[in-house]
């Protein structure tokens, strides 16, 4: 909540890709376990309630580390009124598949979940159960509860759960899989053991968390110009200033085919000179640069600063440069 001034006041109010169970939840868990906690059906939602005021926060997925990026959140991050990244939380992955009790594996032939975790179980569903079919849901805990209402009111009349609801199995987070009152019918479905969801904690813009030495910094950049090389052009401005991405990738424009922006996470703080520099060349060359954000990493990672990258390097050379600029030698 704010006061009149825009400043936090009493609890915060964090709104979250829901309903309780999600991933999302439990990276919440970690970052502000004694907010308040508002689910939301979907991102745009999520990020929309604090746009709005009517959530101080927001937590969502941005990246997993089988699946990739999470389309939604790097567009809906992007588009309509300024937000920024103030916070990021890693949650590891691993899926349980639940149905109705009394229902067996050959009875499923269609499971609900969330697309991005289908693509990292529809290898292994598929050896489980051959010819098994995605319906998708809005997050993996929206398609168990659906599930555990749809058998509270009496499921259907051959007790598995199907029939009108169009799914006989939810794929769920193994944390929640116990809270639904369903069956686990098959644990440990995820294709690569270790997966890992990155979230992000995003906030209307405002102050830029302090500087930790073990930071990222989040953009969005159009390159230069369209030509040969223009990508390199964009890169050379992170490279000559010794600053490395942990995350590029390609979004498309949206204005036309073959137009695509680059959503980077760069190693570094906005207060780190070398990203200030790196910052100040992308504007130079890049017709857009949107600042998202600079936050501590999650993982407490040190930033490694190359030979001639430190704040002090920078400043010297600038220190030099006035100088002779002062008529000095
Ligand atoms: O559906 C959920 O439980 C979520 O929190 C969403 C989400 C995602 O968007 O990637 C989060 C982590 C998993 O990788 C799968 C689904």
């Amino acid at each position: 909540m704010e006061n009149a001034v825009g400043a936090t006041v009493g609890v915060e109010r964090y709104s979250f890709l829901g309903p309780a169970g999600t991933f999302t939840e439990a990276a919440l868990l970690q970052v502000a376990p004694d907010a308040s906690h508002l689910p939301m059906p979907d991102v745009i939602t999520a990020l929309d309630a604090v746009r709005r005021g009517d959530a101080d926060r927001a937590v969502v997925p941005i990246e997993n580390s089988v699946e990739g990026g999470v389309s939604a959140t790097l567009d809906a991050l992007t588009s309509g009124d300024p937000l920024v990244v103030v916070g990021e939380a890693l949650v590891e992955i691993s899926f349980v598949l639940v149905a109705a009790p009394g229902t067996r594996l050959a009875d499923v032939r269609h499971v609900a979940t969330h697309p991005h975790a289908w693509a990292q179980c529809r290898g292994t569903l598929a050896r489980l159960i051959p010819g098994v079919q995605h319906v998708p849901a809005t997050s993996t805990a929206a398609g168990a509860a659906l599930l555990a209402e749809h058998v509270a009111d009496g499921g259907d009349d051959d007790s598995t759960g199907s029939g009108e609801l169009g799914f006989e199995a939810a794929l769920v987070a193994a944390h929640s899989a116990a809270s639904y009152g369903l069956e686990v019918l098959a644990e440990g479905v995820e294709d690569n053991r270790g997966a890992v969801t990155r979230f992000v904690v995003v906030a209307r813009p405002g102050v830029v968390p302090p500087r930790t030495g073990a930071d990222k910094t989040t953009l969005l950049v159009h390159l230069p110009h369209n030509d040969a090389g223009s990508l390199l052009t964009m890169l050379e401005q992170f490279a000559a200033r010794g600053v490395n991405l942990s995350r590029i990738e390609s979004r498309p424009i949206g204005d036309a085919l073959g137009r695509y922006a680059f959503s980077i996470d760069a190693e570094g703080h906005l207060a780190d000179e070398r990203v200030t520099a790196t910052l100040q060349g992308l504007h130079r060359v890049c017709p857009f640069v949107l600042f998202l954000g600079s936050y501590p990493r999650a993982d407490r990672a040190t930033t490694a600063v190359a030979v001639g990258t430190s704040d002090e390097s920078f400043v010297a050379a600038q220190t030099w440069v006035e100088g002779l600029r002062r008529g000095l030698s």
